[in-house]
């Protein structure tokens, strides 16, 4: 197992976003993640078409924002992707840590913790 992995995930929109009609700017395709600036019209050349689309490579990239997309990544996945591995070596006494960071409400203790059925991480910690 590498000794840091880092992944991105992408949550659903929540009421407020789809009240006002925000359009997701993030497309994800195997571990790439890319960030598009709307701001910056589509169609032109050169340094703005670069600024306009950012794209990034991580670890993983999850695109939760629907579960009936074809790529979309459910919480057990990540959670064997990234929860067992640590669990294996913390339970072999090695030190071990995850951890999530981001903004406020972008689904950091979602992807901890889960919601039920989805407590796996959790309760497999407890157990
Ligand atoms: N992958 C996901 N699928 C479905 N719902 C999600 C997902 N991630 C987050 N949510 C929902 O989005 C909301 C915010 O998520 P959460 O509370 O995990 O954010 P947070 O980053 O821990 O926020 P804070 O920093 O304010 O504690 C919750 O209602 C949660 O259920």
């Amino acid at each position: 197992m590498a000794s840091v992995r880092v992944a991105v995930r992408v949550r659903p929109m929540n009421r407020r976003e789809k009240d006002l009609t925000a359009k997701g700017i993030i497309k994800m395709e195997g571990t790439k993640t890319s960030i598009t600036n709307l701001k910056i019209p589509d169609g032109v050349v050169g340094d703005s078409m670069r600024e306009r689309t950012k794209t990034f490579t991580y670890d993983f990239s999850y695109d939760s924002m629907d579960c009936k997309s074809s790529s979309f990544v459910s919480q057990e996945k990540v959670f064997r992707d990234l929860g067992c591995d640590v669990l294996k070596a913390a339970f072999e006494g090695y030190n071990a840590c995850v951890f999530a960071y981001g903004q406020t409400g972008s689904g950091k203790s979602y992807t901890m913790m889960g919601v039920p059925p989805y407590q796996r991480s959790a309760q497999i910690n407890l157990q």
